[in-house]
């Protein structure tokens, strides 16, 4: 075994597809939502007079500023997959081109890095999350089979002083190994 994909154990009864490629030379695997989820737009009312009131240096109310923040937080779309590699490998997840032009789904972290020490972590299995953020002006509905994203399997390169650096074992993702 190689690389490749798994269904995590909290998804084992759920019916969900492996990743896959839809074309012959297509480089991605295509990963699907898990879930039925709402993206909202981030252009709602309490980011609005946040944005209104810095323009018009007035104070704006606690509330309005957290539900605001809340908004402009990126989503994470859970796929209920983990995938293993080689040790000198890396699946990048980046978006896919429509989803801008067609959904104003952005991707903010630019591409996600799932390193092969993630898979099986102890925190959360291993499971491969995709942050979205809306700019678009309407919030968005995705079912749970859409294709969200792709991953491309990579080998990585090590730098000369790589083994005088130190090591810490990966237990879960997303800012896990400190600030
Ligand atoms: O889009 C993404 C990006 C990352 N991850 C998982 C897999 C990856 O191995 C882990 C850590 O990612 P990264 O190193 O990019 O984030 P970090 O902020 O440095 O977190 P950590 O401190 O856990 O390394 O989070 C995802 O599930 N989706
Ligand atoms: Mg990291």
């Amino acid at each position: 075994m190689k690389r490749g994909f798994e269904i995590v154990s909290k998804y084992s009864e759920k019916n969900l597809t492996l990743p896959y490629r839809t074309t012959e030379h297509a480089a991605g695997y295509d990963f699907e939502s898990a879930e039925d989820f709402v993206v909202p737009s981030i252009w709602k009312l309490n980011f609005l007079k946040v944005l209104w009131a810095i323009k018009h240096e007035k104070t704006v109310q606690e509330e309005t500023i957290d539900q605001a923040k809340k908004i402009l937080k990126p989503f994470l779309i859970p796929t209920g997959i983990k995938s293993y590699m080689q040790p000198d490998e890396v699946l990048i997840i980046a978006n896919r081109s429509s989803n801008p032009l067609k959904r104003g789904l952005v991707i903010p972290n630019g591409i996600g890095v799932i390193d092969s020490d993630y898979y099986n972590n102890d925190g959360n299995e291993g499971e491969i999350f995709v942050q979205i953020l809306n700019f678009g002006i309407s919030d968005i509905k995705i079912k749970k089979g859409e294709r969200i994203a792709q991953g491309i399997f990579m080998p990585y390169l090590l730098a000369d002083q790589d083994d005088q650096q130190k090591k810490q074992t990966r237990n879960g993702g997303f800012g896990s190994s400190g600030k």
